[in-house]
Formats: C-alpha cells, structure tokens, sequence
C-alpha cells in the first residue's frame, strides 16, 4: 500500500542556544510546531519571547552546533524569501514606525511588498488594490480603506497591521503583544481579527503576556521563563493558578469562561 508523505513541521528547534553579553537569553533544548498548527508562548518580562521570534524569523542566529538548531518545513538553509513568504508579522513596535499620511488601504498593499507602505518604485496594480480591499473587508476593516493611517485609532491601526501581515496569505501569523497599548475595544476588534486568522486556517504564532489573548482557536501553550520552555501543552491543563503565579512570581488567579482566559490577582 503506497504510504502518504508526512509534511515535515513547520518548525523545529533542536539545542538552540542564543548567548548576549556572555549569558544565554534563550536555550531550546527540543521544540516542534506543525504546519497549520496554533500556538501561545507566555511569559513574562525579558523571559526571552522576543528572541524566540527572532529566531524564527532568522533575525537572530543560534550558537553553531553540528545539527542545524532551526529547521523550516524540514530544511537546514531554507531561503529568507521563503521563510518570509510564510510568516506574516504584527507587532504594536510596528506602528510607531508608521510616520507618513497614508490610506490604510497602502499600508496594506505594502504587505505584498514587505513594506509598511508602497514603495515609490512600485506601480501598484488593480489586481494588488483588489486584494487589500479583499482581505480589509475580511477582517471587517474596510470602512477603514481610505482613512489616513496617521488619524486612526491605535487599535484601528493594529487592525490595519493585521492586513497589511495577511495580504500575502502567509500560512502562519506571529502577533507579538498584539494588544499592548490598546483599550478593551481595540482588545476586542484585534482579538476577533486574531479569530478570523485562525478560521481562514492559518496557524497563529501568538506571543503574550496575557492570557486574555489566547483566543479559543489555540490549544497549545508554551511557557518561557528565564529563557526556557519550562511548560507546554494544553492550556487546560497549564493555565491554572499554581502554574501561572509561579510563571510570574505573583499571586495570580486564572478564570476560564466560554473559552477565555482571565488572570486576577490574588490580593
Ligand atoms: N542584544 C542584547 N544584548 C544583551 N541582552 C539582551 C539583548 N537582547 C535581549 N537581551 C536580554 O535578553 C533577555 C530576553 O529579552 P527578550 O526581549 O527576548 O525578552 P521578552 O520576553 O521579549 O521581554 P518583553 O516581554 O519585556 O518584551 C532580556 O533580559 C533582555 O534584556
């Protein structure tokens, strides 16, 4: 019987070890995320989240060791453009680079691009318009189209972001502190668009302080503190208050409600 070829993971990390200023801010002894799959890394701050999406993104690179530490889709020298081509990124660092009067539909378009705006060598065709308006109006952001990105709200504009990171259809979205900096309607609106995400099938890389982020789409959930993945698996099992006050050396209380998470103090 002929047998079916197993994908390779997405992801997979063997001994990857990043050392700044002679100590290791990050040390993965064995990972795998599988294409398609959606995970949360929690932690809290300087645990080392930051550079665990730089690794991946190969923004930084690890100590060398004889097997090479990350692998994507299996390979040990996959090509930037590719490893690019599937990731799509949003960050609230991005949107303080925003500093021009742009529409919002151009700061989307730009995704096609890998640009936070349309480069002005480019001609931007009907087909690339027709995309970004496609994939605004999926993230029911369309309203926004025309609104110059300096004059939105900072959750709107984090909604853009999402856009701009989707118009490429990458197979997997890394949100990195997606709701800093927002009030609980931009958390809303950000945390729905993180929803429509994972529904279109995409994996979502999700990276927070917060369990409130952790949308019902995801199951899996790494814990990294001091460096380390020191929990993964299920967030029904690691999202408990043992686990999580001691993940953030505070008295904390974690409430699940319709497939939500919320922390509370222990006052
Ligand atoms: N270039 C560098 N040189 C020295 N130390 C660094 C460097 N980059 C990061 N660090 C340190 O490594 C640790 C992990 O940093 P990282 O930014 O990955 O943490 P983080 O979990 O993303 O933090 P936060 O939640 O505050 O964003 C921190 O202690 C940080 O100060």
């Amino acid at each position: 019987m002929p047998c079916t070829p197993v994908a390779p993971p997405f992801l997979q990390i063997r001994d990857a070890v990043v050392r700044r200023e002679g100590r290791p801010i990050l040390e993965i002894g064995s990972l795998s995320i599988a294409e398609g799959e959606s995970i949360c890394l929690l932690g809290p701050n300087g645990a080392g989240k930051s550079t665990f999406i730089q690794l991946i993104t190969r923004e930084v690179l690890p100590l060398h060791r004889n097997e090479t530490p990350v692998l994507f889709r299996g390979q040990e020298r996959p090509l930037l453009t590719e490893v690019r081509a599937a990731l799509g990124i949003v960050s609230s660092s991005m949107q303080k680079q925003i500093a021009v009067h742009l529409p919002a539909l151009d700061v989307v378009i730009g995704g096609l691009y890998g640009m936070l705006g349309v480069p002005r060598r480019i001609e931007v065709t009907e087909e690339d318009r027709r995309r970004a308006l496609e994939t605004m109006e999926a993230l029911g952001i369309a309203d926004l189209a025309s609104r110059d990105v300096m004059t939105l709200s900072t959750g709107q504009a984090r909604r853009v972001l999402i856009g701009r990171a989707l118009v490429s259809e990458p197979s997997a979205v890394i949100f990195d502190e997606p709701c800093t900096g927002l009030d609980p309607e931009g958390m809303f609106y950000v945390r729905r668009c993180m929803r429509t995400v994972a529904q279109q099938g995409r994996a979502v890389l999700l990276v927070s302080h917060y369990p409130e982020d952790i949308i019902p789409e995801i199951q899996r959930v790494l814990l990294l503190k001091d460096a380390r993945i020191v929990a993964d698996g299920p967030k029904r099992q690691l999202l408990t208050d043992a686990i999580i006050s001691q993940l953030f050396d505070t008295p904390l209380q974690v409430r699940q409600k319709d497939g939500y998470y919320s922390l509370f103090g222990k006052y």
